[in-house]
């Protein structure tokens, strides 16, 4: 499906990064990193395996701290925050992991609760069962909602756990490497989920991807981390009009030249 129109709030950066670095022992993975993440927007992250994908990930949700550089997210310096405000902005963040990770003994239905029962305290089964039946239905599984997480596709599982993030209506969604391991249709699937997210639900998501298909179709700006910088910057067309060695092979990896 083609990308519909996006409502970028240029003006409203919720994520804001500039000049991280971290390192572990003697190995420079984030060599100054400057970022912004636009309300509305969905941003690309590329970069070959190691290049500190995953560390900006965990940074940016407080799970690691940077040696230098200030880290904005949601208007909130994540450095001055203690424990409880830490958690407090997570709640506020979506993270679709590679391996859902749904409870395997709950019902699908469970497994949407868990997040809703554990963080809205006080909330009324009425409200439960509506927020469940909306998420399900914004992912297009509502069939599922009595079957175990063993009963269902890689993509489906894939979509639930999606699913599950949504129903605390997040305001930044943090996909890492959506599409790894489906199939081809699946992927279009799971693409076409992460521009109906963005469009029904209004956030903004930092997509990480090997995959330039996902790139090309759920990106409005595409960032490319080359040795601990993001050095190439702009739409999909723009970040691969370029001989430079270390970023063809990517799209010709893809596109089979
Ligand atoms: N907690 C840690 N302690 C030590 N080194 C780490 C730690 N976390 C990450 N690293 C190192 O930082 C580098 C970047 O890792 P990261 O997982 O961010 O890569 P990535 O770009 O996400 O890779 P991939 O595409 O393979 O998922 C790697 O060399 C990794 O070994």
């Amino acid at each position: 499906m083609e990308k519909g129109k996006a409502n970028i709030d240029y003006n409203n950066a919720v994520i804001r990064i500039h000049g991280l670095e971290k390192a572990f022992d003697d190995y420079e993975v984030l060599r100054g990193i400057d970022l912004e993440l636009f309300q509305g927007e969905n941003l690309v992250v590329l970069g070959r395996s190691g290049t500190g994908k995953s560390v900006l990930i965990k940074i940016i949700s407080g799970l690691l701290s940077p040696d230098k550089g200030k880290v904005e997210v949601l208007g909130e310096d994540i450095s001055k925050l203690n424990d409880r405000e830490l958690q407090a902005l997570r709640i506020r963040i979506g993270f679709s992991f590679q391996n859902s990770a749904l409870y395997d003994s709950m019902t699908v239905r469970k497994n949407l609760e868990f997040p809703l029962v554990r963080n809205r305290k006080g909330i009324t089964r009425k409200e439960i069962d509506t927020n469940v039946e909306s998420v399900l239905e914004a992912v297009g599984l509502s069939q599922t909602i009595n079957q175990m997480p063993s009963e269902l596709s890689g993509g489906q599982r894939k979509r639930i756990g999606i699913a599950r993030t949504l129903i605390l209506n997040p305001e930044i969604m943090l996909y890492d490497e959506p599409t790894a391991g489906l199939d081809p249709i699946t992927c279009i699937e799971i693409n076409d989920l992460i521009n109906e997210v963005q469009q029904r639900y209004n956030t903004s998501s930092i997509i990480i991807t090997h995959d330039l298909t996902c790139a090309k179709s759920t990106g409005d700006r595409i960032a490319m981390l080359l040795e601990g910088q993001f050095q190439r910057e702009g739409t999909f067309e723009q970040v691969f009009d370029t001989n430079d060695s270390r970023v063809k092979p990517f799209f010709d990896y893809n596109f089979i030249k």
